[in-house]
């Protein structure tokens, strides 16, 4: 398989049982390049997720695929995950790092704004996260980003920049050639009508012919 410089980041479905979606994601990961997984799961208990991250991070580190939690940097650490993503209403960037340690991922949702983008990548954030860029029904995003802001994120700073939100096979392809480092999706890989393997390679696919 060839190596693209924009790579797959699959976001779980904010609610599953850990058991039935396991042979999913080994479906997903086993069909193409992704770079990592995360695991964001809403409105559940601690208990859950370690038994989601118990069941699940070894499926992803067992590849070679990064294993990230959402929101929970305590419980990251705590369940040997690769690292964290928090969002501006979450634990802050310096305490999420002080807790998951230097050699831990640390993500951010920086919306739509240049401003929390630097002052998360000059903070040491390992990578910063835009959108929505598209209509999204798997989160109420308030925030609607362009792929204009990944060009100049791109263009001008080292640290790798994240796409979300409504992301698709379809419509990836001015994302990628913007200068995503990674697109980030939810709905079109899991509740894809021919599964989530096809809808991998779909993507891989998809950001080949956008690299040209
Ligand atoms: C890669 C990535 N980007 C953005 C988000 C959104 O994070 P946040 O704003 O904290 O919202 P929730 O996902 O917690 O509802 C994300 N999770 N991952
Ligand atoms: C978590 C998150 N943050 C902004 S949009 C979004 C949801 C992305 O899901 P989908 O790929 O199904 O639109
Ligand atoms: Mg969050």
């Amino acid at each position: 398989m060839t190596e693209t410089a924009c790579r797959l980041y699959l976001v779980t479905p904010p609610a599953l049982e850990p058991a039935a979606f396991a042979p999913k994601l080994t479906e997903a990961l086993d069909a193409g390049d992704v770079a990592c997984v995360q695991l964001r799961l809403k409105d559940c208990s601690d208990d859950a997720v370690r038994r989601a991250c118990d069941a699940l991070r070894p499926i992803a580190q067992e590849r070679g695929v990064a294993f990230i939690l959402n929101d929970h940097p305590e419980l990251a650490r705590e369940t040997g995950c690769d690292g964290v993503h928090v969002g501006q209403q979450d634990t802050s960037y310096a305490q999420a790092r002080r807790i998951v340690g230097n050699d831990a991922i640390v993500g951010v949702t920086c919306h739509d704004s240049r401003h929390l983008a630097m002052e998360a990548g000059e903070a040491g954030a390992d990578y910063v996260a835009f959108g929505a860029f598209f209509p999204t029904t798997t989160k109420d995003a308030a925030f609607k980003a362009e792929p204009e802001l990944l060009r100049w994120w791109s263009e001008l700073m080292e640290v790798p920049c994240v796409a979300i939100g409504g992301i698709t096979q379809e419509n990836c392809g001015p994302l990628v050639s913007a200068g995503a480092d990674f697109l980030a999706v939810v709905g079109a890989v899991w509740n894809h009508p021919d599964g989530p393997g096809a809808a991998v390679r779909a993507f891989n696919a998809a950001i080949a012919a956008a690299e040209g």
